[in-house]
C-alpha cells in the first residue's frame, strides 16, 4: 500500500470509501496496529467519530459527509416514497459526535443543502458530493502547503502540535501538509509535540512523518519552552478546529499555550486550516464550545477507584487569541495579523 502523502491509498489515509461502507482506520491503535473497521450507517459513522477512530477538524467533516450518504443508501432502501425525514434524523446524530471542529456542522450542512434537488435514489448524488468534499479538502492542502511554506523559507527549524496530516485531513494535511512543503524546500528541522493526553503527536504524527521518511524530532509538551528559548525554531505551525470571525482560533488542548511562548521569544505563529474550518457565525474564540472529553483519558488507572479523591479536568482544545497568531493559511490565501477586518479577505 503506497505511503504517498498525496495518494488517498497512502497507509496515513483516515478512511477509504468502499460498497460495503466507509472503512475506518482505527487511530486508537496507532502507531502499534493499522486496524480497520467498516461502517455502513450514520450511527456508525457518528461513532467512529464521537469515539475518535476518525479524527481531525477536516477528516471529521469528510467521514460526517460519507455518513450521510450512507443513511441516504439505508433510509431509500427502507421507504422510497419517504425516506428524508429519517435521513435527517440519522444527520442529527451525526451532528452530535463532537462539538467543537466547525467542519462536521460545515459539511452536514453541504450535505443537507443538497437533499432539496434530489430526485429518486439519493445515493448517486450524495455519494458524488461526498466525494468532492473529500478530493476539495486534498486539493485545499497543497495549496495550503505552498503558501505556507512561502512563509517559512529560510528557516531552520519548525515546531508542530498534535495531528495535522493525512490522518486528520483528505490527504497532505493542514499544518503538516506545510510541514511536509516546507521540508521539500529544505527547512530540515521538524519537531512534534506529543500532545498529551491523547498522544496525537507522539502517536500519530511522527507516524505519518516516519512512513514520509521526513526526520523529525518527537519533544514532550514541557520542552516547547525550552526549545524555543534554545533558538531551534522560527515558526510554530499548528492547525484549527474552528477559526471563529475575528481570527479567534480553537485548536488543540496546549495550543494557547504555545502562541504564548511563542510571543515570548520571539518565534512566529501560523495556523493552517481551510475556510470550511472558519466559523463565520461565531464573532470571537469566547463563543466557541470546547470538547471536555472522559477524564479517564487522563487519569492513571489507580486514580478510577471508587474510593480515589482525584478526578480529571480534560478539556480537549484551547483557543488562541488573533493576536498572538502571526499568519492564518487557508486556501483562499494567507492573512497576516488576523483580526475582523483582516479576515474579509478570505471570505467566499
Ligand atoms: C487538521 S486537524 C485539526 C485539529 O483536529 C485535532 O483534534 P482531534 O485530534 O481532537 O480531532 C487537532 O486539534 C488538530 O489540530
Amino acid at each position: 500500500m503506497s505511503t504517498n502523502p498525496n495518494d488517498v491509498n497512502s497507509a496515513a489515509a483516515p478512511f477509504f470509501w468502499t460498497e460495503q461502507g466507509l472503512r475506518v482506520l482505527d487511530q486508537r491503535l496507532l502507531p502499534g496496529q493499522v486496524a480497520y473497521e467498516v461502517f455502513d450507517s450514520a450511527a456508525g459513522v457518528a461513532e467512529a467519530i464521537a469515539t475518535m477512530r476518525v479524527r481531525g477538524a477536516p477528516a471529521i467533516g469528510i467521514a460526517a459527509a460519507f455518513g450521510v450518504v450512507l443513511g441516504a443508501r439505508v433510509r431509500y432502501r427502507e421507504n422510497p416514497a419517504d425516506w428524508r425525514a429519517a435521513l435527517e434524523q440519522d444527520m442529527k446524530i451525526l451532528a452530535a459526535s463532537r462539538p467543537t471542529a466547525v467542519n462536521l456542522f460545515w459539511a452536514l450542512e453541504r450535505m443537507g443543502a443538497a437533499l432539496d434537488d434530489i430526485q429518486g435514489d439519493p445515493y448517486p448524488p450524495l455519494l458524488a458530493l461526498a466525494q468532492q468534499i473529500h478530493d476539495d479538502d486534498l486539493a485545499a492542502n497543497h495549496r495550503m502547503g505552498e503558501l505556507g511554506a512561502d512563509l517559512v523559507q529560510g528557516s531552520s527549524g519548525l515546531l508542530t502540535h498534535c495531528n495535522t496530516g493525512s490522518l486528520a485531513t483528505g490527504g497532505y494535511g493542514t499544518a503538516l501538509g506545510v510541514v511536509r512543503s516546507a521540508y521539500r524546500r529544505g527547512v530540515k528541522n521538524i519537531y512534534a509535540g506529543e500532545t498529551r493526553p491523547w498522544l496525537q503527536g507522539a502517536r500519530l504524527t511522527v507516524w505519518e512523518l516516519n512512513q514520509d521518511r521526513i526526520p523529525a524530532t518527537l519533544i514532550a509538551d514541557s520542552a516547547a519552552a525550552w526549545l524555543m528559548k534554545s533558538g531551534a525554531v522560527q515558526w510554530v505551525i499548528v492547525g484549527a478546529d474552528r477559526i471563529a470571525a475575528n481570527g479567534d482560533a480553537a485548536n488543540k488542548i496546549g495550543t494557547y499555550s504555545l502562541a504564548v511562548l511563542a510571543r515570548q521569544h520571539g518565534v512566529r505563529f501560523m495556523v493552517v486550516a481551510p475556510t470550511s474550518t472558519v466559523d463565520w457565525n461565531t464573532a470571537n474564540g469566547e463563543a466557541i464550545e470546547i470538547e471536555q472529553r472522559d477524564p479517564r483519558e487522563l487519569l492513571p488507572e489507580c486514580y478510577l477507584a471508587q474510593d480515589s479523591v482525584i478526578k480529571g479536568w480534560n478539556p480537549v482544545f484551547d483557543v488562541t487569541p488573533a493576536h498572538l497568531i502571526d499568519a492564518i493559511v487557508t486556501e483562499r490565501g494567507v492573512v497576516l495579523n488576523p483580526s475582523v477586518d483582516a479576515m474579509r479577505a478570505i471570505r467566499g
